[in-house]
């Protein structure tokens, strides 16, 4: 009998005695502490973990989005263009996790539905912040918030800030003018689709080669809202499959709710410029 491997032969660190660790570095402690399922229903630590992984995703696209609306302020746009793609694929990161969520049953679910109370994925800030950043702004999606001051000041403070399809708008402003309604619009308010952008876009996609960095930035785009439609799908499917057209827990009523929300159109006249072409 051999004796088995030992890595520390290979020059494996086997001591961390007053050394980081991959533990300390990733605060597993904390990161692993943090699930506690609240019944004894097996499928509740797959919930748990499905939107704990989908918050980090969601902490990751945050992060991106707030530096690529940055980099389309500044002198060179190319580093949003990486930031943008990641977001997308970020998204699709999220769309593929429905697989393992989706291995739950109305039974399963009905096992520890009752154990989450009123609370819902309506109330998640950070999915609120993603959308707010993108540019779908509602001020009444932050009442959820208000006993929480600081969530609601960031949340605000989000609304207060451009988003970013109005930086898009501010970088389309220099090759193609656009009206004052535009550019100095209340930010805090929903975007409504203006048809002198419609035309503005129109000019960058009947000639690419002279637009080029626009053109490429309205398709990272659509690309992103593409994915973030395909969340917004599977979500609904997923629902109905696990709670048919029971109300949320949140209050609203559910697949229709989120049905309703099917209609956002985030970058909309990047997606009706298409008619026209
Ligand atoms: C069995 C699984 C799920 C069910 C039955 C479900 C159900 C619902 C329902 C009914 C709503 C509408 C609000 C309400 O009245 O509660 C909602 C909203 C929401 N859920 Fe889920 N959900 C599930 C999984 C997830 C997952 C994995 C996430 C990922 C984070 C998520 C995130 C959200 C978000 C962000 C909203 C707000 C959407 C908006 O306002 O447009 N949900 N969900
Ligand atoms: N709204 C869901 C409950 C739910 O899915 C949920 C509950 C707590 C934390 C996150 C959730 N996910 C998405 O809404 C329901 O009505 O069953």
């Amino acid at each position: 009998m051999t004796d088995p491997f030992d890595p520390a032969t290979d020059g494996a660190q086997m001591s961390f005695d007053g050394r980081m660790s991959y533990g300390d570095y990733l605060r597993l402690t904390t990161l692993l502490d943090a699930q506690h399922p609240l019944s004894d229903a097996h499928d509740e630590m797959l919930f748990i973990i499905q939107h704990q992984t989908s918050e980090l995703w969601m902490r990751l696209a945050i992060h991106e989005l707030t530096a690529a609306r940055a980099a389309l302020q500044g002198p060179d746009r190319r580093p949003a263009f990486k930031m943008l793609a990641r977001v997308a694929r970020i998204f699709e990161q999220l769309n593929s996790a429905w697989d393992v969520l989706r291995t739950m049953t109305p039974s399963d679910y009905t096992t520890f539905r009752m154990a989450l109370g009123q609370s819902s994925g309506f109330q998640s800030h950070q999915y609120r912040q993603i959308e707010f950043l993108l540019g779908n702004r509602n001020p009444a999606m932050l009442r959820p918030h208000a006993h929480r001051p600081e969530i609601t000041a960031l949340l605000t403070a989000e609304l207060a800030r451009p988003s970013l399809y109005d930086v898009a708008l501010g970088a389309l402003n220099e090759a193609v003018p656009l009206p004052d309604s535009v550019l100095a619009r209340e930010v805090a308010r929903p975007y409504e689709a203006q048809e002198a952008v419609a035309t503005a876009w129109t000019v960058v996609y009947r000639d690419p080669q002279t637009h080029w960095e626009l053109y490429e930035l309205a398709e990272k785009l659509v690309d992103l809202e593409d994915y973030f439609r395909r969340w917004r799908f599977n979500h609904v499917t997923t629902v109905e499959r696990v709670i048919g057209f029971k109300r949320g827990t949140g209050g609203t009523g559910g697949v229709s709710y989120l049905k309703r929300m099917l209609e956002v159109e985030l970058f909309p006249e990047l997606w009706h410029l298409r008619t026209d072409l």
